[in-house]
Formats: C-alpha cells, structure tokens, sequence
C-alpha cells in the first residue's frame, strides 16, 4: 500500500488548518464527530444551489433533480454496507433513532420474560431504547460484562445466551475502549438461538466498511457525522422481511399510501419508516462523504490509523500515573485514559489551552464506567487525517499537565 499522504489529505479538511487558543488546532475528539471534507461541503452546497426541492412530490424539475439526488445517496448507502436492496435502507436522524425505531418495531413480538442481550460497553443509544420496550414488554435486558481489557467476555456471551434472548443488540466498536468485537461469530451464534441481531456500527464505519450481507445480522446502524458527513442524517440498513413486518415508528406524509378517517395504509419499504420532508441536503452530503472514503486507499488508511494508536501507545510510559482504559488486541485507533492525581475534566480543559480536543467524561456509557470505578475518562480518538506529530503534541501536552497539575 502506498504511504498515505496525510499533509495532502487534511488540505481536504479546511476546519484542520486553524488555531485554537493561539496554538495550531489538534482535533483528536472524532469519536464524538468527524470533520468534513470539501467534496461534503460542495455537495451539500450545490445541491441548495442548484436542486433544491421537495422530494417524491414528482410536480416540476427541481423536484425530479431533488429527488434523484436523494434516492441516488441511498444507492450510495445501500452500496456502501453491502446490502441487497435500497429498500433495505432507511433514513433516521442518526444511530440513536434507528435502534429506537428497531426497539419499537420489535416490540410487538416481545412477552414477559423475553430477553435483550446487550453488552455492558454498550453506548446509552443501544441500552436505553431497550430498557423503555423491556419496561413495557415485560422482556429483560441482559449485559454481558467485559473484562479488565475491554474485551468481551465470551464465555459469559455463551452462557447468557439461550431460548429465551428474542434480541442480540451490540456495538461493533466500543466508543470508549475502541474495542472490535467479533460481531460475525456472536451474530452467527444469536441467529443458532433464534435470536433477532442489530448491530451499532457508530464507531466501526469511520474505519471500515460493514458487509451486512457477509454479516448476516438483522440490522445495521450509523450516523453521518461520524462518517465524515453532516449531522442530522442517520442510516437504518433492515432485513427487508422484518422490516415489512414491523409497524412504522412515526405517522404523517410520506409513509402512508392511502389516508381517510375509516382507515389508513401504509407506503412501501423504506417510505414507511420515513414519515415527514427528510433531511434532502443531508443525505447528499453522506454519499459525498462515502464517495471521498471510497476515493481513499484503505488499506494505506488502516496502517495509518494504527501507526497513530501505536505510537500514542508507545509515549503512554512518558506521563507519570497514565492508565489506558481499554486494552484490547483489536481495537479502532481510540484511547480512552486516566492520570493518577487528575480528574478527566481538568485534564480535557488543560489541553484545550493547547488546542488539543480531547473528549472527557462518561461517553454516554455510565455502566462501562462504572464497571472501572471511574466517574468518566479522557478520550483521544483519531481519524486518517491526524499525524503522529499530533499525537507527540498530545503526550507532550499530557507530559506539561502532569508536571503542572500533580
Ligand atoms: C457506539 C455509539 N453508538 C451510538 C452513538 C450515538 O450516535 P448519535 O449520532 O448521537 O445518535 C454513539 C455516539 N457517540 C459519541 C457521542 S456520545 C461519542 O462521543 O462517543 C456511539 O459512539
């Protein structure tokens, strides 16, 4: 693989090349939203400049260009995850509303003493949605712990599983450990048991693309923002026959077929969970955002990535008191970390000074945290367009705090 160009590839991004408090931005807080590069940008400018319209209203031009941008970023998606049909692709708003659409979809098929196998690293997008259909379902949800390193415990995952788990619900990648968990296995072990399986691709796709068909899960979600995309816009990718099953998540224009007081249809697949004007703009911008990964070498991009973690990995020894919090042998280029002596707020304020952004505090998933005794971390997670000069700034800035502050 060539050497990946990463002073070429942050001219993409123009938000990189600023200051922040005086000193050159260093954006290592990707794990909470990536930055976009220009291709996203003018996408999503054009499209206002040049397209914009209503979308499946079919009365005039605009609208048939509106239309065919907003149905060809689908494609694009429907592409990008490897699916079978663009029908198989829905719209959210992002992650959190696609499992919630999932959870309330599948809520009809679940009695009393059903069970929800989630994992304790789980985020809140993929625990809370759960606990509200276990609530009134009477199902129950079930953690598989993880162990010191971050790592799922697939012993406990074997024993946990059995006739009673309707639902495997878990993270491709942990948002806090970086942990890749070996989702083909556990989905192929769920379906064995009967078990329905969504997967919480958040912070899987920004480094690799999934294969739901190879996968064989259920469902598959994401969010733009994460993708190098725009916010607003999320993807639901379904199996179509559950889909079809399932009744819509929200009513309105769009998701009906027919509509009068005595009796309403619904629309067909994906309409019928896309209820209501979608984010037209979003979209667009998406499929730019996975046209410009598409245009990148990723494998050159992987290797970039992971000489980043190494390298952060190798200065951890030079900052007295710092502890990785997730360890485990595959991981995404993501390091959530502790200082003895230090609360992770004052630690992500400090290096803001430096114009260092980091991420602190619980990461929306208070049982990982509580499963470490800690009242959060301080997260650095990088993306292909950091440096390992970045990553120098970082422990340098870690090294200036430590020194300072203990
Ligand atoms: C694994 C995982 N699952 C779901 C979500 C929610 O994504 P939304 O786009 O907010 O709906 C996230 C977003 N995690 C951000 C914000 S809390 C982070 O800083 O880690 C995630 O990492």
């Amino acid at each position: 693989t060539k050497a990946f160009d990463v002073e070429r590839i942050r001219r993409d991004f123009p938000i990189l090349a600023q200051e922040v408090n005086g000193k050159p931005l260093v954006y290592l807080d990707n794990g909470a939203s990536a930055q976009k590069p220009i291709a996203v940008l003018d996408a999503m400018d054009r499209y206002y400049r040049e397209m914009h319209s209503n979308v499946h209203r079919g009365a005039h031009t605009l609208g048939d260009r509106a239309t065919a941008a907003f149905e060809g970023a689908r494609e694009t998606v429907r592409s990008f995850v490897n699916a079978p049909s663009s029908r198989e692709i829905i719209w959210t708003r992002g992650t959190t509303e696609a499992i919630n659409l999932v959870a309330n979809g599948l809520a009809p098929r679940l009695k009393e003493g059903d069970e929800i196998l989630v994992s304790h690293m789980e985020h809140h997008a993929n625990i809370v949605p759960w606990q509200m259909v276990a609530e009134r379902t009477g199902a129950k949800v079930v953690p598989v712990p993880v162990n010191s390193a971050g790592e799922l415990d697939l012993d406990a995952f074997n024993s946990l599983l059995n006739e009673r788990t309707r639902i495997l619900a878990i993270t491709h990648v942990s948002n806090v450990l970086g942990t890749v968990n070996p989702i083909a296995s556990l989905i192929k072990k769920a379906k064995d048991q009967g078990a329905l399986t969504l997967i919480d691709g958040a912070q899987a796709v920004p480094h690799f693309k999934p294969d739901v068909q190879a996968l064989d899960c259920d469902f598959y979600v994401f969010s733009s923002h994460k993708l190098f995309g725009p916010t607003g816009i999320g993807v639901l990718y379904g199996r179509a026959e559950l889909l079809e099953q399932m009744p819509p998540y929200q009513g309105g224009g769009e998701m009906i077929e027919r509509v009068s007081f005595e009796r309403t249809t619904w629309n067909v697949l994906p309409y019928k969970f896309e209820a209501g004007t979608p984010a037209i703009a979003e979209a667009v911008g998406l499929a730019a955002a996975i046209r410009y990964l598409d245009n990148l070498d990723r494998k050159a991009m992987e290797a970039a990535e992971n000489a980043l973690l190494a390298r952060a990995n190798e200065l951890v020894s030079t900052v007295p008191g710092m502890e990785i919090i997730g360890t485990a042998a595959k991981k995404v280029p993501v390091m959530s970390f502790k200082i003895a002596g230090l609360h992770p707020s004052d630690i992500g304020t400090l290096l803001d000074q430096q114009g260092i952004a980091i991420r602190t505090g619980h990461h929306c998933a208070m049982p990982l945290m509580d499963f470490y005794g800690v009242p959060g971390t301080a997260r650095a997670s990088f993306a292909f367009y950091n440096t390992l000069e970045e990553v120098e700034q970082l422990f340098a800035g870690l090294q200036k705090i430590q020194r300072l502050f203990t």
